[in-house]
C-alpha cells in the first residue's frame, strides 16, 4: 500500500532468520517489546487474501519462543486490525503467539457513544469480545500514528463518524478514516477529553496514550497522508518545539502553529508548571488507576441501569477478592449533557468506598445524578464486608540537593513533582482525578 514501506519475503529462511536479529538487536537495546505491524498479513498465498494464513501463526510462535528464551519478560502486541473473535487467534493457543492486541473495534465505538449519548456500541462489542488467555490482555486506545479507522464499523456507522467528527473532507484520509488527533476531534472539549480517557483507563485492557494526546495537543490536516497526527511533540515553546535544535526548515514535519493549539501554550513545560493542566490530570488519572490492581487484571460486568445514556460497570479482581482484600471498582460514565439521574443500578455490590473523580466519595447506593460528560469511579465492598478504609499511603522519602538556580532533584530519579503529586496525592483518600 505504502512504496515507500519495503514488502518482505517472509518465505524466505533468510529473512525470518533476519527478523530475529533485528529483534535481537533492539532487545538488547533495552526495549519492552515490538508492535507487529499489520501482523495478519506477513505472509502471502495465492488464492487467499493472505489474512491470518497459518504460517503467519506457525512464525509468530517461533517468534514468541525465541524472544521468551533469550529475554525472559519482553512482550509482543499483534496489531490486527480484526472483529475481536478473529484477532485473539494471534494471542495463540494457549497464549503461545503475542502477549496483547490492539482491540480495534472498540475504538471508534467509545467515540460513537459519547457523541450518540448511548451506551450501546460500546457496550455490545465488550459483550462480543471472547474471553483472552490469562497471561494475555487487550491494549486500548482513542487515537495512534495512523487515522482513525473506521474498518471494523458498518457503512452507516461510517457516514455518521465522518458526519460529526470529520465534517471537512480535508480531515478525511485512505476512504475508511479520520485522520485527526484526540483533542481537535472532541472540539478540544476537556470534560470529552476527561470523560473518553476515564473509560480507556477503567475498561478491561491496557491503556495505550498516543504521544502529545496526554496534553492535547493539535494536528495539521494540511500535510499529506497521515502525517496530521504525527507532527513533532510539544515539549516546550522553544525552537521546534524543544523537539529538535535542527533548523526548522530541516524538520521532516513541521510544528503545529494552529492559534488553538500552537506549541508555544500546548506544550509539557507550560502544563508541568500548571496543576490543573491536562498533563497533571493525566497523571492522577495513571496513579488512580495503579492503586486499584481490578483495573488491570479484573473482570467486568455491566451493572444494568434504566437510563441508556449512562454506562455502568464494575471491574472485579477475583484473586485479589478470595484472598479478602479486594477492591471491586465501580465506574459510571454519563455520555450526555442531559444525563441525568440513574433511577435503579442493580449489582450484587453496594457502594461504600471511597474513590472517584472530582473528590467524590460514596457511602450509600449508586443512587445520585450523573453530570453531563462526566464519570465516577467508585471503590466497592461486597454486601455485609466490613469498609476498610485504606491506610494513608506513608509519605515519601526524597532526598537531594539543592542545585544553585535550579530545584530539589531526588537523586537521579524522577523529579519531585513526579514522585509527590502523580504517587503520593492520588494515594491519599483525599486524592482525586479531578
Ligand atoms: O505497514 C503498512 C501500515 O500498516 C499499519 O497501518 C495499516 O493498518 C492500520 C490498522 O488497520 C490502518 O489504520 C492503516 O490505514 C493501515 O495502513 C501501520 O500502522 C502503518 O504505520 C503502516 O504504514
Amino acid at each position: 500500500m505504502y512504496s515507500h514501506q519495503p514488502d518482505l519475503n517472509f518465505e524466505n529462511p533468510r529473512v525470518r532468520r533476519e527478523i530475529m536479529e533485528v529483534a535481537d538487536f533492539w532487545l538488547e537495546m533495552g526495549v519492552d517489546g515490538f508492535r507487529l505491524d499489520a501482523v495478519p498479513y506477513l505472509f502471502e498465498a495465492e488464492g487467499t487474501t493472505c489474512e491470518n494464513l497459518p504460517r503467519t501463526h506457525a512464525f509468530l510462535k517461533e517468534l514468541r519462543a525465541h524472544v521468551d528464551a533469550k529475554f525472559p519478560g519482553r512482550m509482543l502486541l499483534a496489531e490486527a486490525n480484526q472483529w475481536p473473535e478473529d484477532a485473539v487467534a494471534y494471542f495463540g493457543d494457549p497464549g503461545d503467539e503475542c502477549h496483547m492486541a490492539f482491540h480495534f473495534p472498540l475504538m471508534p465505538r467509545l467515540f460513537m457513544s459519547v457523541r450518540m449519548e448511548d451506551r450501546f456500541p460500546t457496550t455490545e462489542i465488550l459483550e462480543q469480545t471472547p474471553p483472552i488467555p490469562e497471561t494475555c490482555q487487550w491494549a486500548l486506545f482513542l487515537r495512534n500514528h495512523d487515522e482513525l479507522t473506521l474498518e471494523m464499523v458498518t457503512d452507516e456507522e461510517r457516514d455518521y463518524m465522518y458526519r460529526v467528527y470529520a465534517a471537512e473532507d480535508r480531515a478525511r484520509v485512505n476512504e475508511l478514516g479520520i485522520r485527526r488527533r484526540l483533542a481537535p476531534l472532541l472540539a478540544n472539549n476537556r470534560r470529552l477529553i476527561e470523560l473518553l480517557n476515564a473509560l480507556l483507563f477503567s475498561l478491561n485492557g491496557t491503556p495505550v496514550i498516543y504521544y502529545g494526546d496526554e496534553i492535547g495537543m493539535g494536528d495539521n490536516i494540511y500535510l499529506g497522508d497521515r502525517d496530521s497526527v504525527r507532527t513533532p511533540m510539544q515539549w516546550s515553546a522553544d525552537r521546534n518545539a524543544g523537539f529538535s535544535r535542527a533548523n526548522p526548515q530541516k524538520l521532516y514535519l513541521p510544528v503545529i502553529i494552529d492559534p488553538e493549539y500552537h506549541y508555544e501554550s500546548v506544550n509539557v513545560d507550560a502544563q508541568q508548571a500548571n496543576p490543573s493542566s491536562l498533563l497533571w490530570w493525566m497523571r492522577r488519572l495513571i496513579g488512580l488507576r495503579r492503586r486499584h490492581p481490578a483495573f488491570a487484571r479484573g473482570s467486568l460486568q455491566f451493572v444494568e441501569c434504566d437510563n441508556h445514556r449512562v454506562l455502568a460497570f464494575v471491574r472485579e479482581y477475583a484473586g485479589r477478592a478470595a484472598a479478602g482484600g479486594g477492591e471491586p471498582v465501580a465506574v459510571r460514565a454519563g455520555g450526555a449533557p442531559r444525563a441525568g439521574g440513574v433511577r435503579r443500578a442493580r449489582s450484587r455490590w453496594s457502594c461504600s468506598g471511597t474513590g472517584g473523580s472530582r473528590g467524590w466519595r460514596v457511602r450509600s447506593r449508586t443512587s445520585s445524578r450523573c453530570g453531563p460528560h462526566s464519570f465516577y469511579w467508585f471503590e466497592l465492598a461486597a454486601p455485609g464486608a466490613d469498609v476498610v478504609r485504606r491506610a494513608e499511603p506513608i509519605l515519601p522519602e526524597i532526598t537531594g540537593r539543592c542545585e544553585s538556580g535550579g530545584g530539589l532533584r531526588r537523586a537521579g530519579a524522577a523529579d519531585l513533582d513526579a514522585v509527590l503529586l502523580a504517587e503520593y496525592v492520588p494515594a491519599r483518600r483525599t486524592g482525586s482525578a479531578g
